[in-house]
This record gives C-alpha cells, sequence and structure tokens, in this order.
C-alpha cells in the first residue's frame, strides 16, 4: 500500500466514523424533540401454529431432474420474440403451444384441468377445487422474450439453451420461461401424484408482454370477466431473491413485489422547413430536439426516497443490516432523504428513489445533404409510486421549456395500487411462508417492482397482486435481465419448480394462522 492510499484509507475510516456519530447525535436529537426512535422495527414479529396440510412432498427423482430440464431448454430454444404489437413471431408461438401439450400431457387430458387458447397463442387454464367457498387465486407468466443477438456479446447463442458450469443460457431464461415452465412442470407432478386441489386455481400464460399484453393478459382478463371470476390473489414475475446484491444487508432477501411503477412513454418532436444543407438556419430540428433531450437528463425528476412502499422494504430488512444502517434502516422517517442520496449514485437502485428518465429513441435525417424536416425522440420514464402520470407530465413539459418541442403520450399509467401484506394477508403469507420453508435462509419483505408486468390489467380482478419467482440474482445478474448473457443454474430451475409445487398445494389452506398463536414464524 503507497503512502498515499494508507492516508486515504484513514481519510476514509474517519469520515465513515463521524458520520455514524453524527447520525446517531441527529437521531437522539431528533427522537427527543418530535417522535421515538427505533433500533429494530421488525423485532416483533409474531409466531403462529399453521393449519395441518398433508402436503406430497417435493422429491425430485433423477429421472424427473433430466426430464424437467430438457423440457426447459426445448422451451428456451424457441424464440417466442416480441418486438413490436405487430411483430411477433407466430411462428414460434405456435410451436410454443406444440411443447406445452408435448412437455405436460397429464396437464392436457386430465379432467380436473380445463384449457383453453385466448388471442390465438396465449394460455388460460383452469383447476376447479373441492371447497367452492374457497375464492381461487391465479398464477401468471409469460411465453414471449425481448429480441436478444448473439454479436452483442454472448458466451452461447441466445437460443440454444447451452449449458455452461451447470447454468442454462439463453433468452428467457430468468424473463419469463423459468416461470411459465415451472408452473406447468409443478402442475404436471401434482397431478401424476393424485392432487386435487381444495381451492381452484387459474393460470395464464400471456403471449405478448414484453409489448404491453394488449392482446394476451387483457382477453385473458376479459374471458375471465365474463364469468364473473374474482381472485384471492394474483401471482406474476418481478422480484426476485437478492443474494449479495443489497450492499450492508445480511444473508439473501426475498423481495416480494407489492405494486409496480407506473409508466410514461412521450414522443417528443420537433419539426421544421426541409431545404439544401449549405443554407442552414441557426438551429436544426435535431439540434431543438437534443436541447431538450440534454435537459430532461440534466433535471432528473426530484427524489421521493421514502415516500412510497420502498419505504416498508428497508424497514422490513433493517434487523438484516448491521449498526449504524440498522438504526439508519430502523428509522427511515429520519434518514429517508440521506438514503436517498446513497441510492440515486446507482442506476439500479436509483431507480428507488425517483421517477427514472430514459432516452430510449432518437430518429431524424434522410441524407447527408437534407435539413431535416423532423427530430423525433422517445422517453420512457417509470413512475414513482409517490406521483401521478399527470404530474409527471407537467414536469416534463416545464424541463424542456421550448414550445418548438412537441409532446405526445405514447402510452401510460399512474403506478398501480399497494397489495396487502400485513399478518391477514391471505397472499403474501402464503407466498412468504413456502419461500421461507424452502429456503430458511431467507428474509422476506416487500417490494416495489421497477418494470411492468401482465399482473397490471388485472386490478379489476384481485386486489391483492404480487409480482415475484425464486429466482436469485447474485451482483451483475440484474444486468443479464432484457441484456446479454441471461442464464438461470439447474439447480435454481429446480427450485422453481418445487416453489410452484410446494405454493399450490399450501393455498389449499382455509385460513392463516391468528397472529398471537404460537409456533411457526409468521
Ligand atoms: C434494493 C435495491 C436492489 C436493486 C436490485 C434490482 C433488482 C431488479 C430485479 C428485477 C428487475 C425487475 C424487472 C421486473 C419485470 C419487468 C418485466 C418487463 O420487462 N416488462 C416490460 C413491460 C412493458 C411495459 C411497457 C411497454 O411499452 C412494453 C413492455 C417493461 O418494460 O417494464
Ligand atoms: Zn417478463
Ligand atoms: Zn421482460
Amino acid at each position: 500500500m503507497t503512502e498515499r492510499s494508507a492516508k486515504l484509507n484513514i481519510l476514509k475510516f474517519v469520515k465513515i466514523v463521524s458520520f455514524s456519530l453524527l447520525l446517531v447525535i441527529l437521531g437522539f436529537f431528533v427522537a427527543a424533540t418530535v417522535r421515538t426512535l427505533t433500533f429494530d422495527v421488525n423485532a416483533g414479529l409474531q409466531l403462529a401454529h399453521w393449519e395441518k396440510t398433508n402436503n406430497i412432498a417435493s422429491d425430485i427423482n433423477q429421472h424427473q431432474r433430466e426430464e424437467l430440464l430438457a423440457n426447459f431448454r426445448d422451451a428456451i430454444r424457441i424464440p417466442t420474440v416480441s418486438t413490436t404489437e405487430t411483430q411477433l413471431n407466430t411462428t414460434a408461438l405456435r410451436e410454443f403451444d406444440g411443447l406445452l401439450r408435448k412437455a405436460f400431457p397429464t396437464v392436457f387430458s386430465s379432467h380436473l384441468v380445463q384449457h383453453e387458447v385466448v388471442a390465438n397463442y396465449s394460455h388460460l387454464f383452469w383447476v376447479p377445487g373441492s371447497d367452492l367457498a374457497l375464492v381461487p387465486y391465479m398464477l401468471l407468466a409469460h411465453i414471449d422474450v425481448v429480441p436478444a443477438e448473439e454479436r452483442d456479446g454472448w458466451e452461447a447463442p441466445p437460443f440454444s439453451a447451452k449449458e455452461i458450469n451447470g447454468f442454462i443460457y439463453g433468452r428467457g431464461t430468468i424473463d419469463n420461461k423459468q416461470s411459465v415452465m415451472g408452473i406447468l412442470q409443478a402442475l404436471e407432478y401434482l397431478l401424476i401424484r393424485g392432487y386435487s386441489p381444495r381451492r381452484g386455481f387459474f393460470i395464464g400464460l400471456g403471449h405478448d408482454e414484453e409489448v404491453s399484453g394488449f392482446q394476451g393478459a387483457m382477453n385473458i382478463v376479459r374471458v375471465l370477466k365474463k364469468k364473473g371470476v374474482q381472485l384471492a390473489f394474483v401471482l406474476d414475475e418481478g422480484l426476485a431473491v437478492l443474494d449479495g446484491v443489497i450492499s450492508g444487508l445480511e444473508g439473501p432477501a426475498a423481495l416480494i413485489g407489492i405494486s409496480e411503477k407506473g409508466l410514461a412513454t412521450v414522443k417528443l418532436s420537433v419539426s421544421k422547413a426541409p431545404g439544401h444543407s449549405s443554407m442552414p438556419p441557426r438551429e436544426s430540428s435535431i439540434g431543438i430536439l437534443a436541447g431538450a433531450v440534454k435537459r430532461l437528463e440534466e433535471n432528473p425528476m426530484p427524489r421521493l426516497f421514502g415516500e412510497g412502499p420502498e419505504r416498508g422494504t428497508f424497514e422490513h430488512l433493517a434487523h438484516k443490516f448491521r449498526l449504524p444502517l440498522k438504526f439508519v434502516m430502523s428509522n427511515m422517517w429520519l434518514f429517508s432523504p440521506l438514503l436517498g442520496r446513497v441510492m440515486e449514485r446507482r442506476p439500479d437502485t436509483n431507480a428507488f428513489v425517483r421517477t427514472t428518465t430514459a432516452i430510449t429513441m432518437f430518429n431524424s435525417g434522410v441524407k447527408v445533404n437534407i435539413l431535416p424536416s423532423q427530430a423525433e425522440a422517445y422517453v420512457n420514464l417509470r413512475i414513482h409510486s409517490a406521483q401521478s402520470l399527470q404530474e409527471v407530465l407537467e414536469l416534463i413539459q416545464s424541463t424542456v421549456g421550448d414550445e418548438r418541442v412537441k409532446m405526445e403520450l405514447v402510452d401510460g399509467f399512474d403506478p398501480l395500487p399497494v397489495s396487502s401484506y400485513d399478518e391477514t394477508s391471505f397472499g403474501f403469507q402464503i407466498i412468504k411462508k413456502t419461500v421461507l420453508d424452502q429456503f430458511p435462509q431467507v428474509t422476506v419483505a416487500p417490494g416495489i417492482c421497477i418494470g411492468n408486468t401482465d399482473s397490471r390489467h388485472y386490478t379489476d380482478l384481485a386486489k391483492d397482486i404480487y409480482r415475484f419467482a425464486p429466482t436469485w440474482f447474485r451482483p451483475g445478474d440484474a444486468q443479464r435481465f432484457h441484456g446479454i448473457n441471461e442464464r438461470i443454474s439447474k439447480k435454481n430451475y429446480e427450485e422453481l419448480v418445487v416453489f410452484y409445487f410446494n405454493l399450490i398445494q399450501n393455498c389449499d389452506i382455509k385460513d392463516l394462522p391468528s397472529p398471537h398463536s404460537a409456533g411457526h414464524e409468521l
């Protein structure tokens, strides 16, 4: 270590110690004057007795291990790519239909399962329960994937399902064919072992989620509405088990999405008379638009960290941080502005701090010597729970601040309602129990899904919508999502099958334990 770097390290250490001291002193000062400080908001978890059920054990033998993996790899090899609402690979979607029927013969032949194809390529399954008094639930996943090109830097061709060091590589391995195949594989094994549910359930597999779900999910919802269906809860893709992803957190965290951010896709355009490039005006359509886009990037939306349900995430996880972070997380009412400033430094954590602004498309010009008549840019914003679509549109307009820039809302909606996650919340507690039974080392917490899912179309059918699958994300894995080298370990895929196998059976529980009874931790 050089003298200079040693000095820097000492300086860093002194800074951290004085910063921690400052936090504690500040905390006590505010506590004395305003309200009570807590050392650990999550310390008083209730213990409870779960209803005894005779769940079928989820043992997987070697033959099944090979079979489930082969089915999954076949699914990855079919390029069910959605590019735009009108550009879907319908040949691949049809082939995928054939694969499902071949891979899950019991699901498609059992008298216990009703199946229908919706909007040509989506699938709706209904498994009635024996107890009609129990409100059914629904599992969702999507068949389509975003485009992928090997030349972008993939270690294996994106539709090869190649195995490298125990991982299956391919587009769709974590978004979201692991759930499509995991759910149906679990149902196949349950049916083979003679299971018939007490609580009925639906499975919805959309074919156009990656381009908004206007055909698949929306038509499945229409079918269900016509039947007058109401759902106890919906479980869709979304958050995951984060292992080593949240700095300072001891052990992995399973974040169950209780809401998702809103969305605004805005088209900005500038029109100018075309002409010869030898006589350019002082400002071109491209220059005016570039200025507007630059202002949007330089003026991010306000920091709102702690003003939405993300506050609950950190309060739930607080007891898994060491001091002084444990103290900070337990007193979010005081420290969230400070935490927001730290979190905004990384793109993945900034997503929880504010409405994010991404310029995703920029088009103009047709020839080197023609002044472009039109320049257009698309801005894709993900709206924080504490803001509305209308507020965001007004902020964009004032930041752009140029009447020559036309603004058009292409697609948009408010942040989704927050689903319940307290001790009386059936869906949340059943998902949590299933996760903890399988992964006892994990801390379960509510989270905000920063992307959008098909489940947003289901708000009229269910008050409680959750976004989660036990896909394990380690540092760097979030970048594989819609990125290169998307992959899942063979072990993790098997765990997903087991998770759905147990979840379906756990949903047969009639009532949650009363919060004050002793026994299993809720
Ligand atoms: C506490 C900080 C830890 C940070 C760790 C971050 C982990 C992130 C993990 C997962 C990423 C979340 C992805 C959610 C699923 C999103 C699925 C998706 O891509 N949906 C599309 C849907 C869509 C919406 C609008 C359109 O016009 C087309 C498609 C999306 O873009 O959101
Ligand atoms: Zn997805
Ligand atoms: Zn996706």
